[in-house]
């Protein structure tokens, strides 16, 4: 039997669910895989805080060095989130020698390279599955199982407190505000919900997931975003009506040769599997050369499936611990960024629209001038002096579309609400 002792960074939503998946399955790990996990120490922020009963007798401090100077602690496992703080605790502890465990995806999305050149050279570990897509084994099917595999596109509903709040707002006819508050209570949401809403988070999981598909590194400039806060009752209803769900969906595809990056409220036909992903579920679905279209499906968020990724990490660490492998240190592609001329969606696009003749003609206008064409055009009752008029194009670039907006935008009587693209699969890519 081998013995480990673990440092824990944090005791919240996530760091508490481990701490109970340890205890109860502790006998379980021993007889299966031979290893018996200590846990040494927890270091929080706020010691005065009141802890569960269960957490008795664990020691807690509110001192790093109580875990990173123990020489004693083999795993440190950083569970506190954000950027600064966590960076130093993890590279600290790889410096000492510590193999690390983190669900940090704010931080891996821009460091995760960096921190795996240096866990190799320190010989240690350093692995990170529950960031992208909590309970979802993601990150380990396409670092392994999907090795061999030339992918073209993904498409994944990776912020599971955006999920939710659409899936509350459409199914349950609730606002906004109360989906999200629902969401912070239920654990799932950031400390900042800002990132789960405007696509930061999703964003995030994003760059890692283009890290290890494409195996190119990218900066959160270089994805279109769009986040969900603006989304109505009207539009959810809308849509509906028209066979589709709207998703806040991150997505990375393949252009001849070009990796085109979004993370965007949009709409997914009824029939797509990705449609039925409802509340804090996530999925990600893996359009690949050879193995054809997958999708790994499951809770994104909240405390067991989360600790659940994070122990399955410890025991995959412990398996190969005299030669540690961390994620996806040398993988790299020539693959250049996506320009406007490459970015090719259909898009649904709302208008608000003065009540005057020849208004309706100018704005079809502008359109016709760039060449895109509508699939369907819905114009609403009249509210006052306005009326709600909705354009489904058929596909079209954005170097087309962009002085279409930029017109529209000069124009009187015609405003733009909302633009959403539709999901576009890798043959329309092709074909359009
Ligand atoms: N919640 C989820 O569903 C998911 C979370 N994650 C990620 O997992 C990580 C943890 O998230 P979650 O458990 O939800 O976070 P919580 O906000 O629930 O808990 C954070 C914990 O970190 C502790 N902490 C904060 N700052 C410090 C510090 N400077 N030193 C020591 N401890 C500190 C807090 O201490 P105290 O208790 O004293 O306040 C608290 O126990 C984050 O990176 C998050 O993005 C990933 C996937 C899903
Ligand atoms: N806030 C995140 C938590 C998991 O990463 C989410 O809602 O998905």
């Amino acid at each position: 039997m081998k013995n480990y002792r673990i440092g824990i960074f944090g005791l919240g939503t996530v760091a508490s669910g481990l701490i109970k998946i340890l205890k109860k399955e502790k006998i379980n790990y021993q007889n299966r895989f031979n290893v018996n996990f200590e846990l040494s120490q927890v270091v929080v922020h706020d010691l005065q805080k009141k802890r569960a009963p269960e957490f008795d007798g664990l020691n807690i401090s509110d001192d790093p060095a109580k875990i990173i100077e123990d020489p004693a602690i083999d795993i440190v496992i950083e569970l506190i989130g954000g950027k600064t703080v966590a960076k130093n605790i993890i590279e600290e502890s790889l410096q000492t020698g510590k193999h690390v465990i983190t669900a940090n995806k704010d931080l891996i999305a821009s460091e995760g390279r960096k921190l795996s050149r240096l866990a190799k050279e320190k010989h240690v570990g350093l692995f990170y599955e529950a960031a992208v897509a909590g309970g979802i084994p993601i990150l380990r099917s396409l670092s392994n199982s999907l090795a061999s595999d030339e992918i073209e596109q993904i498409n994944g509903i990776v912020n599971g407190t955006s999920n939710f709040i659409l899936s509350q707002m459409r199914q349950n006819k609730i606002s906004y505000a109360a989906a999200l508050k629902t969401a912070q209570e239920k654990g799932f949401a950031e400390a900042d919900p800002s990132n789960d809403v405007d696509g930061i988070d999703a964003a995030y999981k994003l760059q890692i997931l283009a890290d290890f598909t494409f195996g190119k590194q990218i900066n959160q400039r270089d994805i279109q975003m769009g986040g969900i806060r603006t989304i109505t009752q009207a539009d959810l209803q809308d849509v509906t009506d028209l066979g589709y769900e709207i998703k806040l969906l991150a997505s990375a595809t393949v252009i001849s040769n070009k990796l085109e990056l979004s993370v965007a409220p949009t709409l997914v036909p009824k029939g797509h599997p990705l449609a039925s992903v409802q509340n804090e579920n996530n999925a990600v679905f893996v359009n690949g050369r050879y193995s054809g279209g997958l999708m790994f499906y499951g809770p994104g968020a909240g405390e067991f499936p989360t600790a659940n990724s994070v122990a399955a990490d410890l025991i995959e660490l412990t398996k190969k611990i005299d030669q540690p492998e961390s994620f996806n240190t040398n993988f790299s592609s020539d693959l250049t960024l996506a320009k406007p001329k490459d970015r090719i969606a259909s898009r649904y696009i709302v208008f608000n629209v003065a009540n005057r003749p020849g208004v309706m003609h100018k704005l079809s206008a502008f359109f016709l001038m760039s060449d895109i064409n509508f699939r369907n055009i819905r114009q609403y009752d009249p509210v006052g002096d306005n009326t709600r008029v909705v354009i489904i194009t058929y596909p079209a670039s954005d170097a087309q579309l962009n002085p279409v907006k930029t017109t529209i935008r000069k124009a009187r009587g015609v405003e733009i609400i909302h633009e959403f693209k539709l999901l576009i699969e890798p043959k329309e890519v092709t074909n359009a």
